[in-house]
């Protein structure tokens, strides 16, 4: 326990005055709750034993002005706790974000979106709860119970005995029930985490939900889900349910005892008046409250504790950018080379001795089945994984020895679904570089042959579009993404099946320009239709991640036999038939082995 909050120290060392002041504040406020009883005492013995009626009055100014003061120090205390509690959870939710925008490929691919928002918010919020709340009422406890105690024995020496028998009971059955309440909200917390990772990926994929016409299976899934969450604190409501009648039979019978046996006492005279019994009474009501919410405030700290763990999963994962090493130059050329390498996700191994030399301005194109290791290759580029064995280099320079943001500021990266924020096309295409004018935003779109759509949209570049592009066509999204790239102005540009989803036209159109725009730099493409390919300087087969065949077109095409003539002729068939049957449709734009049209 100590461990996760020595670990996230750094986050509330900085505030900790703030804490100190509110507890100097919260001692003065319990110190202040002890005047009572002794006002108590005072108007029993002084005033109504003594028949002393006029003192009456002043007594219960006193008291006015006690509680007064109590309230005035009882606010502050709080107020500074909550601006510790705060401060800390500010700097905490900031440090969370921005170690989440360093992790590395692998990490997004285990983790789920839904979870880490639960982290986000509800672990954090648990651990900054305790900050501002948390740790003032546990001092509050300890000190009343410690200034009572105090107050107990200078009262009464034979009754304090009495309660000082009662507390070791309560001790014990607080820290047992902390014991069981802690896996009980750890299983809280990533139940909630899983419900709401559901609950994300649903939002997230209910077009798939809904063209499959399963609504119902998904609810039944969140139902389950919804059912271990509930589930997860009833446990905890069960514990609570025993624990809480019992600690307020022992706070009664607390009381019960007291009056008995100091009853007895003034009766007989032995050393306890009336006054005294009412205000040691009122002692032990007062312990009665903070004693029967022990278990909620050892909760708190547990939740917290259990929160602070799942923070700190995600605060000391390994940290992608700490790998890096710090080769930076304003300019790459954009030569590649790999050399032997071999990639491995877990055990699996997906690329095996793979080598090729990319010469600045040279088009290389990726060919193969699906499944085969292209991705995975030019993903090695910008270093989104690292390789096992072997090495990947730029300009000659192992990529691992490069700044990671200088290597990804000059290497591109189209992907075949690209993602769009919810914001204006210009900002989306602008995202690399926000100070691009719109002159570049428009120059990068007419590239990308974006810019006639996007001045059809009766707001042009500052539609706003939807979610991840919701409201725009999978070519539309695409040629968004390669605006986007193309602004950069990338030395190395890779586009992983980043045209799949625009007709042969513009594909053609759009390497037209690119070409011109490449002149000078690299060019990776991996496309399923032979036709994007072709006009490539390189061309290399992959087949279940080796390199089975590497030429130009027309070398490839004399290979007979080869992987690339077969593709070739498949799509070269296909295209046939499509094209006759279809010729009374007045041609239809035919994209082989998965290739599609707008
Ligand atoms: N992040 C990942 N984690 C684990 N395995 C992966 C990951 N990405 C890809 N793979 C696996 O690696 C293999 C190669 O995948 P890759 O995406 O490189 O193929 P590809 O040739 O680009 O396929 P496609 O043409 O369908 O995009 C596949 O078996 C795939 O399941």
């Amino acid at each position: 326990m100590t461990s996760v909050f020595r670990r996230l120290s750094r986050f509330y060392r900085p505030y900790l005055w703030w804490l100190y002041v509110s507890l100097a504040l919260l001692v003065i406020a319990t110190a202040l709750g002890l005047v009572y009883p002794y006002l108590l005492k005072t108007i029993v013995n002084q005033v109504i034993m003594a028949g002393h009626y006029k003192e009456l009055p002043l007594l219960i100014a006193g008291i006015l002005v006690a509680a007064f003061l109590k309230d005035i120090f009882n606010f502050l205390y709080q107020y500074l706790g909550q601006v510790f509690g705060a401060k800390s959870g500010l700097d905490l939710r900031n440090a969370l974000y921005r170690k989440l925008n360093t992790q590395s490929f692998s990490y997004y691919d285990q983790v789920h979106t839904g979870d880490l928002m639960s982290r986000m918010t509800a672990d954090l919020d648990a651990f900054r709860m305790f900050l501002a709340f948390g740790i003032n009422n546990l001092v509050n406890l300890v000190l009343t119970i410690v200034f009572g105690i105090g107050l107990m024995v200078s009262m009464n020496g034979w009754l304090a005995l009495v309660i000082a028998c009662l507390m070791p009971i309560l001790a014990v059955t607080a820290v047992r029930f902390d014991g069981q309440l802690r896996p009980t909200y750890r299983r809280i917390r990533k139940t909630l985490g899983t419900l709401n990772s559901g609950v994300q990926e649903t939002i997230m994929g209910m077009r798939t939900v809904k063209s499959f016409a399963k609504e119902d299976r998904e609810i039944i899934k969140f139902t389950d889900r919804n059912d271990s969450y509930f589930d997860a604190n009833m446990g905890a409501t069960h514990l609570w349910k025993k624990f809480f009648p019992f600690i307020e039979f022992i706070g009664n019978f607390g009381v019960v005892l007291i009056l008995f046996v100091g009853g007895l006492l003034v009766m007989h005279h032995k050393g306890l008046n009336l006054g005294d019994l009412v205000a040691f009474l009122s002692v032990v009501w007062s312990l009665i409250w903070p004693l029967s919410n022990l278990g909620f405030f050892l909760n708190n700290l547990t939740q917290a504790v259990a929160a602070g763990d799942r923070l700190l999963e995600v605060l000391e994962a390994p940290d992608e950018l700490a790998s890096q090493g710090g080769k930076h130059e304003a300019q790459i050329l954009g030569q590649v080379e790999l050399e032997r390498v071999t990639m491995q996700y877990g055990a699996e191994t997906v690329l095996a001795d793979v080598s090729l030399t990319a010469e600045p301005g040279e088009t290389i194109a990726l060919v193969g089945l699906t499944g085969a290791g292209k991705s995975t290759l030019v993903n090695l580029l910008p270093r989104f994984y690292d390789v096992h064995s072997g090495s990947v280099r730029i300009d000659g320079v192992d990529v691992r020895e490069w700044d990671l943001q200088t290597l990804r500021n000059q290497i591109s990266v189209v992907f075949q679904e690209p993602f769009l924020f919810s914001t204006t096309i210009f900002s989306n295409i602008a995202y690399g570089n926000p100070s691009a004018t719109m002159e570049d935003v428009r120059r990068a779109a007419e590239m990308a042959d974006a810019a006639e759509f996007i001045e059809r949209l009766p707001e042009g570049y500052y539609t706003l579009v939807g979610e991840r592009g919701l409201g725009l066509s999978g070519g539309q999204k695409q040629r968004l993404a390669l605006a986007r790239a193309i602004l950069m102005n990338p030395s190395v540009l890779i586009l992983d099946d980043a045209t799949s989803a625009v007709d042969m036209e513009t594909e053609y159109k759009i390497q037209q320009d690119l070409e011109r725009v490449m002149k000078g730099r690299t060019t990776f493409i991996i496309a399923h239709r032979i036709s994007s390919v072709k006009r490539a300087n390189q061309i290399l087969v992959i087949e279940q991640g080796r390199v089975v065949q590497r030429g130009t077109h027309d070398e490839l095409l004399q290979q007979t036999g080869g992987l690339y003539r077969k593709i070739f002729d498949m799509q070269f068939q296909d295209f046939e038939s499509v094209t006759q049957s279809a010729s009374g449709f007045g041609g239809i734009a035919v994209s082989g082995g998965g290739g599609g049209h707008e």
